[in-house]
């Protein structure tokens, strides 16, 4: 269909944080060139009060807005509302749409891995429609199971209330994937606390206890009190982003207010319906009480519970298919497309940014790759720089952003900080740790090597970002300060200006 047929001198696919802002970077850095973004969705999202922290801290928020905005504001580009089914690398054009373009970009983002497929009792959350789903069936739930052990397993069993939840997680501490088990048992005691009450809602739509023994469980129940149902606005139309839950009202049939059961140390062996159950010899499938559910779970510590759903936060998987065929991408071990220190994938001129991406190249000691907004943002700035230098034949080094991981964000009502090697990740033995806690106020991890500090968790309003950055950045040898360095009656800002 000749009519339909546009050439453009860059096509950017997915309208989420990292195509967004490599457009806004592209556009601003060549005004004149055609751009076109190919979104699968109707609206695109864009970040919204950016706040350089410090060197390499930064925040933000995450709106989604419909795609007019962004074109009113480059008239050089041009949105298009659909999904790209292929990409022929080799002709540079798409099977929708004849693309000339010299550079092409992917940041698909990236699907919940799911426990299984096509089981209507597990559920995944990704976007909004996934979140407006789990909201309908929450609130008709009495118990609910989420296993997995990340970002999103900390976020439901806190803002759950109204249903009992059982988390089940494959380690012997909550939050693996940001914590240690020190930090965990600092958050734990705030699962058995009421949640606080919501601040006022937001205009803008956006969207010690013991050590567990193997296998064991801990239950942790607040009772519904004082509480009103200030939950705030339903969320229709509101984006996942970092408060993403703080649109919608997460709460089931019960009158309770949360309560959580922590299964530590394990799997899933099986989900089984209520007809399976019926069918199966006693002795395999055992529920933990006599209730009829729509679904059971059996887990590796040999326990069975019925529930209403399960929710599966088992992490993500970046979304390449649609780019595979016909096409000879390398692939990373985690299913990414590997992109090197210019965001180039293995197929010349094609760029990838964001959650469908794998940091291909030799990282900086002191940074991983995570897939989050921040690096979703920053990969899309530094990609848009990319593009544009490559066209303009200019030279680039790779962003000083990447030299140190950096994440801030809350779990549990608390502000994280996440520096460096935060979890001593890769660097074996070869470590020593210095912490800091006051219970229900702050938790302070510093991650030594060689008396240079390389990683720190923070959490509670700590105030030591900036200074223990600096710290971090400049790999000054700190053995003369040994635990003083944590001392809380130093100010440590002073100590090092
Ligand atoms: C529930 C939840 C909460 C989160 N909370 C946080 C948080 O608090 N802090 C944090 O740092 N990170 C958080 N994350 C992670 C963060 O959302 C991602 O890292 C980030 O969104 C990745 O951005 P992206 O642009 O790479 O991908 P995405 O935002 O997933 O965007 C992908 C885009 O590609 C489009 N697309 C997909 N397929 C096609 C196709 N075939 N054709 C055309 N377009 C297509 C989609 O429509 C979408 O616009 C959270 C994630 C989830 C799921
Ligand atoms: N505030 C924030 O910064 C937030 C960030 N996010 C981000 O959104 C994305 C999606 O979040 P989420 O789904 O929680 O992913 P995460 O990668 O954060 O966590 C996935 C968790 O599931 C565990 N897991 C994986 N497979 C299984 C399995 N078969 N059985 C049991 N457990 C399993 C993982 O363990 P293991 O690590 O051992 O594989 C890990 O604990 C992530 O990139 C996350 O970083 C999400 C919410 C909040």
């Amino acid at each position: 269909m000749a009519d339909q047929e546009k050439t453009f001198r860059f096509v950017i696919v997915g309208g989420g944080i990292a195509g967004v802002t490599c457009v806004e970077q592209l556009s601003s850095q060549i005004p004149s060139a055609e751009v076109a973004l190919i979104t699968a969705g109707p609206q695109i999202k864009a970040v919204t009060n950016y706040k350089q922290v410090s060197k390499t801290l930064e925040e933000f928020d995450v709106e989604e807005r419909p795609s007019s905005v962004l074109e009113e504001k480059f008239p050089n580009l041009t949105v298009i509302h659909s999904a790209v089914k292929s990409l022929h690398t080799q002709s540079h054009a798409s099977s929708l749409f004849c693309i000339l373009s010299i550079n092409i970009i992917n940041s698909f983002g990236a699907r919940p891995k799911l426990l299984t497929q096509d089981n209507p009792y597990v559920l995944g959350i990704r976007d909004t429609d996934s979140a407006q789903e789990f909201q309908k069936r929450l609130a008709n739930a009495k118990r609910i199971v989420v296993v997995g052990n990340g970002g999103i397993a900390l976020e439901l069993v806190f803002e759950v209330e109204g249903c009992e939840v059982i988390w089940a997680v494959k380690d012997k501490a909550i939050g693996n994937t940001f914590f240690d088990p020190g930090a965990a048992q600092f958050l734990i005691p705030s699962l058995e606390t009421n949640k606080p009450e919501r601040p006022a809602p937001c205009k803008r739509t956006r969207y010690t206890t013991e050590e567990p023994a193997p296998g064991g469980s801990q239950t942790f129940t607040a009772d519904r009190n004082a509480r009103g149902d200030g939950s705030g606005p339903t969320g229709v139309g509101s984006a996942l982003g970092p408060d993403w839950h703080e649109g919608i009202v997460l709460r089931g049939a019960e009158q309770v207010s949360r309560r959580v059961s922590l299964e530590y140390q394990c799997e899933v062996k099986k989900i089984f319906t209520s007809e399976e159950l019926l069918n199966s010899p006693q002795q395999t499938l055992r529920p933990e009480n006599e209730r009829s559910w729509p679904v059971y779970i059996q887990l590796t510590n040999g326990k069975t519970f019925g529930c209403d759903f399960v929710v599966s936060a088992t992490g993500v998987v970046p979304n390449t298919e649609p780019f595979l065929h016909g096409n000879k991408f390398e692939l990373a071990d985690d299913g990414g497309l590997q992109v090197d220190d210019h965001m180039m994938t293995s197929e010349p001129d094609v760029y990838a940014a964001g959650d469908v991406c794998t940091a291909s190249w030799q990282h900086s000691q002191l940074w991983q790759q995570m897939r989050l907004w921040t690096q979703a943002r920053q990969m899309g700035w530094y990609t848009g720089r990319c593009m544009a230098a490559h066209v303009l034949s200019e030279p680039i080094e790779l962003d000083f952003c990447f030299e140190l991981f950096t994440h801030i964000t809350k779990f549990f009502n608390y502000k994280v900080v996440l520096l460096g090697k935060f979890n001593g990740q890769g660097l074996g033995p070869d470590q020593e740790l210095l912490v800091r806690c006051t219970k229900g106020q702050e938790y302070v991890k510093v991650v030594l090597r060689g008396g240079r500090m390389v990683g720190a968790v923070l959490i509670g309003e700590t105030d030591l970002e900036e200074t223990f950055e600096n710290l971090i950045l400049n790999q000054m040898d700190l053995t003369p300060y040994g635990e003083e360095l944590l001392n809380p009656n130093i100010d440590i800002e002073d100590y090092f200006d």
